[in-house]
């Protein structure tokens, strides 16, 4: 489906003056006037609006009496993005326009309170109190006036499309908490009297709201529309919706100057989409002053009516597919983060089209997130992958050979009920190497690449810790039975990057495959990141600065970071593990990267909380500022988040008593958290404790506070010792014994839970035991000998709960050519821990 430009092909500059007075008598003129303006300019005048001069007048300076507050002051009222409220100073529009020449402060119905959408929760009221009640009730005061004028016009457009008056009433009702109507000041400094060429103090853009009833005030000119053909926009950008910078071109810009007393109007994507297209959602801009304007400070006061958060609509033919209020929101709070963070330009697709294809997704009913236009792979968004995601049906497995003198192979697993191999290995790829240690392994290409139809997932990266090779496998020509596509081979690697002991890997929106080392080729410790193209040339190093460890890495554009964690030293944890080194030679450092510069900006050493903080994801939901980390020795679950400094913060949330045993190498077990996993819809958290054997599964709804929801154990050192090791205490207090370890198909589980992989709509948890071929050998040598499983739990969504799935058991250790270790399980489509949006 080709979305048509809803932006007007008929050009009219002329700006009407609509006079609302005695708004009953003269509705049906009224309604006529509006139509005009609206299927034409989008944009009108509106006097005889019964507000008075002097509260016009008085909301002004109480925009200045804000605005004069000390930026310490005004900081308390940050802009929150959940909330799309609070203060926005000039350095943070910055980032939007790319100039110090505005500043705004914006508040609902309940001030800067009110409901915060990623929370779904109604805050309460917040309102600036060093401004004092009387300041609160004036900002009411006109806010509600203002509100009475919309909900007129509105009723006006009703008419004028032969609709019920009242249909665009229902979801504005200003009281409601989930009504994100809001107003705002917007602040222009005064410019320099010398100052030449200046870029626009607002710059083009269109609301992305129903309707914006502005009051300017006389002689504060810049105010510019550009409708229809006017409009220059970028031919690669979609063609609706507001684009917080795609910063269109315009041929011709038409000033709308102030008339004292009158509202500026102009109609949102909103409406634009609410109608079909038929109204316009036009380009404004303010231009900076020239000529004879006045170079002293601009002030203007918009009013933003929007619909309320779950409120749902769609125009009569539905042209477009149903959207939220929350849609039409989000599209704000996403452009701005995206555009700010965007690191290769990648954002303005995503942005500007996120909202757009999750409803034609849903309207069109496919299965994917390929509904509406030819795109790349995945899913447009992590709700998308989770509601739409289609189930896996066979997965890969790298399984490595315990001795090491054989090579390593993919193993292709059939998990899909009802067909003759489910629950067998159907395929087997070796490697043309020994001695590789396969271990993780990820994407050519994956969500991260949505927007581009020319990518495919079509190539399984695997990183060999062992060697430092690369491989690429062809999956898509036949998934069944994949084949290797190409090689990076370690001498390339180190010899162009100095790197080597490869670990995770990933792939990002520009094409290129990104891989983390922990190490030199001698096996000293050093955390970068090497970079391949699609065919697995080097390309290099990604960054010059480098950290003591490496292990696993995430980004995230919107937020400009990338965090990266640490095993330790490679001539060390190859070794097997010994816990006198773990101060010499095993990290305990978050790292926080500037995405786009590519530089070390934050450094978080955990000490004894965060003692080898191996896997970390970010919530799925590419907005959110939020991610984990799991403590592999401490036990521990750590929650980041960027606090309002813009330096990440860090806290542990899940706290782990360790084991106290007898007759084990140490007086007490630690958990040993080796992986964690968040469901798509960022709803659960996952980790498995490989030493004490169990999976447990957290409810994250509130990132900051995990709230248990299920263990299920499935082996453990103390299992695995048939009855030599003894415990004494220190169990969670959820399971004040340990439970038996449970069989499977007959076979008795050993080892403990390690890799978890969970299926796209969150139902199915795939776990695999082995860790890393030195380290199964020391905890588990039982294992090591008789070869891993691969094991799948169900999940219960709704209320929490694993539940071992008693037909599916993959036995490692009954391979043709001898007992493997298998490790990080992939799906075909996308999984839950190798997909990245933008
Ligand atoms: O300051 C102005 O006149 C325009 C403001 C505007 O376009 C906006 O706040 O969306
Ligand atoms: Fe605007």
């Amino acid at each position: 489906m080709v979305v048509e430009d809803v932006r007007t092909q008929h050009v009219l500059k002329n700006v009407p003056i609509i006079d609302i007075g005695d708004f009953d008598q003269h509705k049906e003129r009224i309604a006529q006037e509006l139509h005009s303006a609206a299927v034409n300019t989008g944009f009108f005048y509106v006097k005889g609006h019964g507000i008075s001069p002097q509260l016009i007048n008085e909301i002004f300076a109480a925009g200045h009496e804000f605005m004069k507050l000390d930026s310490k002051t005004k900081e308390q009222y940050v802009w929150v993005p959940d909330r799309y409220l609070g203060w926005r100073s000039q350095q943070n529009l910055e980032s939007v326009t790319g100039n110090k020449l505005w500043e705004w402060f914006s508040f609902g119905r309940y001030g800067v309170g009110g409901y915060d959408v990623r929370q779904q929760k109604f805050l309460g009221e917040r309102w600036p109190t060093e401004l004092g009640d009387t300041w609160k009730q004036l900002s009411l005061k006109y806010q509600a006036q203002v509100h009475e004028v919309a909900l007129k016009l509105l009723r006006a457009l009703a008419i004028s499309l032969g609709r019920d008056e009242h249909t665009f009433e229902e979801p504005f009702d200003i009281d409601h908490e989930e009504n994100p109507s809001f107003m705002a000041w917007n602040y222009y400094p005064p410019i320099d009297n010398d100052a030449k060429d200046l870029p626009p103090r607002l710059h083009a853009h269109a609301d992305m709201d129903i309707i914006t009833l502005l009051m300017q005030r006389p002689g504060d000119t810049g105010l510019e529309i550009a409708p229809g053909k006017d409009i220059d926009v970028n031919p690669d950008l979609d063609k609706i919706g507001n684009i917080w910078n795609a910063v269109p071109t315009a041929k011709h810009w038409t000033p709308v100057d102030p008339i004292e007393g009158a509202f500026t109007v102009n109609l949102g994507d909103g409406i634009a989409w609410w109608t079909d297209g038929l109204f316009k959602s036009t380009y404004h801009r303010v231009r900076a002053p020239t000529g004879n304007d006045s170079r002293g400070a601009r002030m203007s006061v918009p009013y933003f009516v929007n619909p309320n958060l779950n409120f749902k609509f769609q125009g009569p033919e539905k042209k477009y597919p149903p959207l939220t209020g929350f849609d039409l929101l989000a599209k704000t709070g996403n452009a701005y983060e995206a555009r700010k963070n965007d690191p290769e330009g990648k954002w303005q697709k995503a942005a500007y089209t996120d909202a757009l294809k999750r409803t034609m997704v849903q309207a069109n009913g496919h299965a994917n997130g390929h509904a509406c236009c030819q795109q790349g792979p995945g899913y447009a968004t992590p709700l998308d992958a989770f509601k739409n995601g289609k189930r896996e049906e066979i997965v890969y497995l790298p399984a490595v050979q315990p001795t090491g003198d054989k090579p390593d192979y993919l193993a292709t697993v059939d998990v899909l009920p009802g067909s003759s191999t489910y629950s067998q290995v159907i395929h087997r790829l070796p490697m043309p190497n020994v001695g590789d240690e396969l271990h993780h392994s990820g994407w050519n290409s994956c969500s991260s690449c949505h927007g581009d139809p020319s990518a495919a997932r079509s190539l399984l990266i695997l990183p060999a810790v062992g060697s430092g090779r690369v491989y690429a496998i062809d999956t898509a020509k036949d998934p069944k039975a994949p084949q290797l596509a190409h090689t990076a081979e370690p001498e390339d690697i180190q010899g162009q990057t100095g790197l080597a002991y490869l670990h995770s890997s990933h792939c990002l929106g520009s094409g290129d495959i990104m891989i983390s080392a922990m190490g030199d080729p001698s096996g000293k410790g050093k955390g970068n990141f090497i970079l391949l193209d699609q065919k697995l040339k080097v390309k290099g190093k990604w960054t010059e600065d480098t950290t003591q460890y490496g292990y696993d890495f995430w980004y995230q554009p919107r937020h400009n970071v990338m965090v990266s964690t640490q095993w330790g030293k490679p001539s060390e944890f190859t070794k097997g593990f010994d816990p006198s080194k773990v101060e010499s030679s095993y990290g305990s450092t978050l790292t926080f990267w500037d995405w786009k510069e590519r530089k070390i900006v934050q450094q978080v050493n955990l000490g004894a909380d965060g003692l080898i903080p191996l896997e970390t994801r970010f919530l799925h939901d590419p907005s959110q500022a939020h991610g984990f980390v799991g403590a592999a020795l401490s036990s521990n679950v750590i929650h980041f988040t960027k606090g309002s400094s813009g330096k990440w913060e860090t806290s542990v949330v899940v706290r782990q008593p360790w084991t106290k045993v007898e007759g084990w190498i140490l007086p007490e077990v630690p958990p040993l958290i080796t992986d964690i996993l968040l469901s798509l819809d960022d709803k659960y958290l996952y980790f498995s404790n490989w030493l004490r054997g169990d999976i447990v599964q957290y409810d994250i709804s509130d990132p900051a506070k995990p709230r248990f929801a299920s263990r299920l154990f499935v082996g453990g050192v103390v299992a695995a010792s048939q009855g030599k090791i003894k415990v004494t205490g220190g169990l969670p207090e959820d399971t004040p014994t340990l439970p038996e370890v449970p069989r499977v198909k007959g076979a008795q589980l050993h080892g403990g839970p390690q890799m978890l992989q969970l299926s796209l709509d969150g139902k199915r948890l795939y776990v695999t035991n082995s860790l890393f071929s030195a380290w199964d050998k020391q905890f588990y040598p039982d294992m090591a000998q008789k070869g891993s499983y691969l094991l799948q739990i169900d999940v219960d969504t709704d209320k929490g709960g694993l539940k071992l799935n008693p037909d599916f058991f993959v036995d490692f250790g009954a391979e043709p050519d001898g007992p493997v270790l298998a490790h990080e399980v992939r799906y075909p489509g996308g999984d839950c821990s190798s997909d990245i949006w933008l």
